[in-house]
Formats: structure tokens, C-alpha cells, sequence
């Protein structure tokens, strides 16, 4: 029997870096919410002790570089699973794009076998595996909207964001995470206003989140990437209502509420942007207790 799972990609809302730590990763504060793009996983049990991953995307690594390979390593390891599983990833969300895709992915790896194999773990638990693959994938266990802090992986859930449309733009380079955080200069940043945002969701006003939107990483990418920045005025050009890249990028979303806008910022990014999505924001959690 097949076992599917939903894996959504997320954008930061806001992100701020407050520190480099000792052990190399940067301590930040942001506010992420899922979108309704994404990928889905399939699950089948295997009677033969081995994992195998195979993925639609080119892009995607099938060994053991996959963090939906990695999670299924782990959680075999971690309870003394003797069976194995195939796990197939039909993949819609643009690869190393500030998405968390990959990180996504893990997690609903996590959920899956938590399942398949009934291991009855609570959110907790598997929110602690996550981490141990890395610092998106507790968020993206649970998704919805969250504050994360520690390195990413420390949760408190919010209430869903004022409801509008996200535009996705991602331009045909792709950035690693590890060298935009590396090329981060902390003394020359300009710190968004998280708690602003914070205030802004619980308040439910949309054009109060839109003002607030801001990610550190953001300088660090354009400067290497200054399509990044002409995706970015293309959008204000046309209407959109807030402006952002997502993560350590090079993916821009822009949001409105007005499907005529939606509209007219999609058909002005074809042609310059190989990838363009228009989705909602998710903003609930997957559900899991
Ligand atoms: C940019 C974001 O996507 C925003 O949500 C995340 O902060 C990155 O999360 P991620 O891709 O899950 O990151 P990880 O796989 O844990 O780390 C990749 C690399 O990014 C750097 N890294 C990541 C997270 C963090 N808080 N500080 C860091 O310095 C580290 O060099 C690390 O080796
Ligand atoms: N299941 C997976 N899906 C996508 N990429 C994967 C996966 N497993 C491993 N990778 C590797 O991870 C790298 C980063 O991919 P991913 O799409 O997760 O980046 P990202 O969206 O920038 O992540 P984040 O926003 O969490 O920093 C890719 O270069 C890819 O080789």
C-alpha cells in the first residue's frame, strides 16, 4: 500500500540574524508560513532492509545526500526499524531556492514513516528528529506560521497571516545557504522589525505585514545576484502590495490581494523568470498534535 504525504514549501516573512555562535551557526529570529505549493512524497514499505529514494527532478540527489534519505536513515537507526522503504519525490518546488524544499521534504518523510512504520510519535519527537537533519525541518514538520529561533529549530506557533495571494519567482541561478550565511556581515545590516510582524499577523492587518516585510540575507544575495533586485521592482512596478526574497533566496514572493494584480505581476515575470508561481498562503498547521 502506497503512504502519501504532502511536503509545502515556506517563505520567511521576516528574518533577522542576531549572532554568529561558537558552533558555527547563526542565531536568528524570524517568522516563516507555509504556501500551497508543493511536493508530494510516496511511501512503500519494503521487506529488504535498504532505502531507496528516486525523485523527479534532475536536480535532486537519489543517494544519501537526500535529507528524505537522510530522515529515513535516522529514524530507522534511532528505532531499530528492520524493513526498509522506497520513497518516491515528485518535485514541484524549485531545488535551492530559499524554499526549504529539501527540508520540507525530510519532514514529511518524518510524518510519513511515523506512519508507515507506527511508531506513534508526538510532534515533539519528531520535531526533535527533524532537527537533527536540519534547522528548517522542525518548522516544517508541523508547518503553518511559526517564530523560530536557536538556529531555527526552537517553534512557537502563530496565528495564520491576513489571507492573500503569493507570487514565486525564482531566477534561473540557484544560491547555497551555507555561503550566503558565511558572506553575512553583521555589522552592516539593517535588522527587520520581527515583533512588528508578529503584531501584524495577530492583528490580522494585512497592509501592517506587507510594510513589515524584511529578511538580512537579503543584501547578501543581491549583491551576488542583482537579478534578484530587478525581480524585486518588477513586482513593485506592478502593484504588488509587500516585496521579498524568501530565505537565503533567490526565490522573490510579492503579495496582493487582488487576482487582476496577481495577474498582471505572473504575466510580467514569464519570459524573464523561468519559474513562476501564484499560490495562497497556507498559514494552519499540518495538524499533528
Ligand atoms: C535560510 C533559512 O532557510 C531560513 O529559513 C534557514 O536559516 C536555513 O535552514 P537550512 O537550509 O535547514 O540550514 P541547515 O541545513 O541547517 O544549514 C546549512 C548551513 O547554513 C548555515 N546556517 C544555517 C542556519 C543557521 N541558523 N545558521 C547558519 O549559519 C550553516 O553554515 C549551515 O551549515
Ligand atoms: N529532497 C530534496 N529536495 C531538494 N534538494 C535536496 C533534497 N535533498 C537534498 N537536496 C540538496 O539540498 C540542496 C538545497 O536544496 P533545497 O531545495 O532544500 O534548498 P533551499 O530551498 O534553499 O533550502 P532552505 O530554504 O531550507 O535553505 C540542493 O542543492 C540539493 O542538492
Amino acid at each position: 500500500m502506497k503512504l502519501i504525504e504532502k511536503a509545502p514549501a515556506k517563505i520567511n516573512l521576516s528574518l533577522d540574524v542576531l549572532n554568529k555562535r561558537p558552533d558555527g551557526y547563526h542565531e536568528v529570529r524570524m517568522v516563516m508560513t507555509t504556501v500551497d505549493l508543493a511536493d508530494r512524497i510516496e511511501f512503500e514499505r519494503l521487506e529488504t532492509d535498504e532505502i531507496i529514494v528516486r525523485s523527479t527532478s534532475s536536480y535532486v540527489p537519489e543517494d544519501e545526500r537526500n535529507l528524505a534519505y537522510k530522515a529515513a536513515k535516522l529514524m530507522k537507526q534511532t528505532y531499530g526499524i528492520t524493513s526498509g522503504v522506497a520513497i518516491k519525490i515528485v518535485k514541484e518546488i524549485p531545488v535551492a531556492a530559499g524554499l526549504a524544499g529539501g527540508s520540507s521534504d525530510a519532514a514529511a518523510t518524518i510524518r510519513g514513516l511515523n506512519k508507515l512504520w507506527k511508531l506513534n510519535l508526538k510532534l515533539n519527537e519528531l520535531m526533535a528528529l527533524g532537527e537533527k537533519i536540519g534547522s528548517d525541518v522542525p518548522f516544517c514538520i508541523n508547518g503553518g506560521t511559526a517564530l523560530a529561533t536557536g538556529r531555527g529549530e526552537e517553534i512557537k506557533r502563530l496565528p495564520a497571516p491576513p489571507s492573500c495571494w503569493v507570487v514565486l519567482a525564482k531566477p534561473a541561478v540557484s544560491v547555497s545557504t551555507a555561503e550566503t550565511y558565511r558572506d553575512l556581515d553583521l555589522k552592516d545590516v539593517q535588522h527587520p522589525d520581527v515583533e512588528g510582524m508578529i503584531s501584524a499577523i495577530r492583528d490580522q492587518d494585512y497592509h501592517q505585514m506587507c510594510a513589515q516585510l524584511g529578511n538580512v540575507l537579503e543584501s547578501v544575495t543581491i549583491k551576488k545576484r542583482p537579478d534578484v533586485n530587478q525581480i524585486k521592482s518588477l513586482m513593485v512596478r506592478m502593484d504588488a502590495d509587500g516585496v521579498l526574497m524568501s530565505g537565503s533566496g533567490p526565490t522573490v514572493f510579492g503579495l496582493t490581494r487582488h487576482e487582476s494584480r496577481l495577474n498582471r505581476i505572473c504575466n510580467s515575470l514569464k519570459g524573464f523568470c523561468p519559474n513562476v508561481f501564484a499560490v495562497r498562503l497556507l498559514g494552519s498547521p499540518i495538524g499533528l498534535e
